[in-house]
């Protein structure tokens, strides 16, 4: 994955939904509050199409796919539009697949060796996950320290409170999270209040 996908925004809004307009509304408000960028997750039957809609319908907004977790997602989610794909963590033919898409790649890892390996594969844009139960902040530190070249979306138990604190990083260039798109808010279709937690999420760093 480019860095610069990752320095779009402090937060990379994680988001699950249930309907493809609310993500399309839900898209337009994290723009509205400063986010430019939106992971739609493969964890509903919608997502693709939600991904097909908000690219055509939002392009101002770089959307991507999460929860990739086979190949044939990976494929799928590139046909639906999307600019790239977030997966929890790797296999060698989810990384096959998800290369021969030729997009951004941004692979789940909560290890050294998990990032040494994709490291070897010229992959240097990492998501750490899950951040906070696999040890957060100092954990985070101490397996950075000897792979400086990585940079990492700490994604996984993020809140307000707790990315400052990730965002304070040299190797984290920014931290996902769902807070932004509370599920109630997405179903009341209520972006009024997803606008307000964008904007405030823009503003961490
Ligand atoms: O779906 C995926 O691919 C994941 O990796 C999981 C998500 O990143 C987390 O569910 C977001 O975590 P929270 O912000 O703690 O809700």
């Amino acid at each position: 994955m480019k860095h610069e996908l990752l320095d779009l925004s402090p937060v990379m809004p994680v988001v699950v939904v249930d309907d493809a307009d609310a993500a399309v509304g839900a898209a337009r408000a994290l723009l509205a509050g400063g986010i430019k960028v939106i992971e739609l997750t493969l964890r509903t039957d919608v997502a693709l199409a939600a991904i097909e809609r908000v690219a055509s319908a939002v392009p101002d907004i770089v959307v991507g796919a999460g929860t990739v977790t086979t190949a044939g997602q990976a494929r799928q989610a590139a046909d639906a539009g999307a600019s790239f794909l977030v997966t929890p963590g790797c296999t060698e033919r989810l990384l096959e697949a998800a290369s021969s898409t030729g997009l951004p790649f941004l692979p789940g890892v909560s290890t050294v060796s998990e990032a040494m390996r994709l490291a070897e594969h010229g992959v240097s844009a990492l998501k750490f996950f899950p951040a906070e139960p696999s040890g957060g902040v100092a954990y985070l530190k101490a397996i950075a320290g000897p792979l400086p070249s990585l940079r990492f979306c700490p994604t996984g138990g993020i809140t307000p409170d707790n990315a400052p604190g990730y965002l304070a990083l040299p190797t984290v260039a920014c931290v996902g999270g769902s807070w932004l798109t509370p599920r109630d808010a997405l179903s009341a279709k209520d972006f009024a209040r997803i606008e307000t937690l964008a904007r405030k999420a823009a503003a961490l760093r």
